[in-house]
C-alpha cells in the first residue's frame, strides 16, 4: 500500500493593475483585477501532538506577506513582470516560487498555486 500526503490549501486576494504586453486586445490597457489565489502544500508528516502538516494559521500568515508585495500595485512596474507578463500563469509561478523559499522545512513541500482573475479565469503552477 502506497504511502499517505496530505495536502492544505489556503486561499486569500489582491487587487493589482495589470496590462498584458503584446497583447491583441483590450487586455492590453492597463486595467485591474481581485485576484484571488489558492495555495496548497503538502507532506507526509504530522507533527506528533498536534496532528497537523503545518499550522494554516503561519500558511496564511505567509501567502499574505507574498501578497502584500502585489497589492494596489501597477504588476507591469515591478521588478519581477518588466520582462515578462503579470499574466495569471507568471503571477501564479511567481508566488510559488517566494512561497517556497519560505516554507518552514524539508517536510512540507509546495504542491500548487492557482490565480483567478474571476470565477470563470484561472491559472494554476505547479512543478513536476
Ligand atoms: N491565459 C490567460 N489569458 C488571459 C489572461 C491571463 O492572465 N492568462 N489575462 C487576460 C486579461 O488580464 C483580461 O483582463 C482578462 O480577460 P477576460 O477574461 O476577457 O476578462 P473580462 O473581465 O473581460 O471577462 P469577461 O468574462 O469577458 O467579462 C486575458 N487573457
Ligand atoms: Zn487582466
Amino acid at each position: 500500500m502506497g504511502e499517505g500526503l496530505w495536502r492544505l490549501t489556503v486561499a486569500d486576494h489582491f487587487s493589482s493593475a495589470h496590462q498584458l504586453r503584446h497583447y491583441q486586445g483590450k487586455c492590453e490597457c492597463l486595467h485591474g483585477h481581485n485576484f484571488a489565489v489558492q495555495v496548497q502544500v503538502q507532506g507526509r508528516r504530522l507533527h506528533p501532538e498536534l496532528g497537523i502538516v503545518m499550522d494554516f494559521k503561519e500558511l496564511k500568515a505567509l501567502l499574505k506577506t507574498v501578497l502584500a508585495e502585489l497589492d494596489h500595485c501597477n504588476l507591469n512596474e515591478m521588478a519581477e513582470f518588466s520582462r515578462i507578463n503579470p499574466s495569471s500563469e507568471n503571477i501564479a509561478r511567481h508566488i510559488y516560487q517566494r512561497l517556497q523559499t519560505m516554507l518552514p522545512g524539508p517536510e512540507v513541500i509546495m504542491h500548487s498555486v492557482s490565480v483567478a482573475e474571476g470565477p470563470n479565469s484561472v491559472a494554476i503552477y505547479m512543478e513536476d
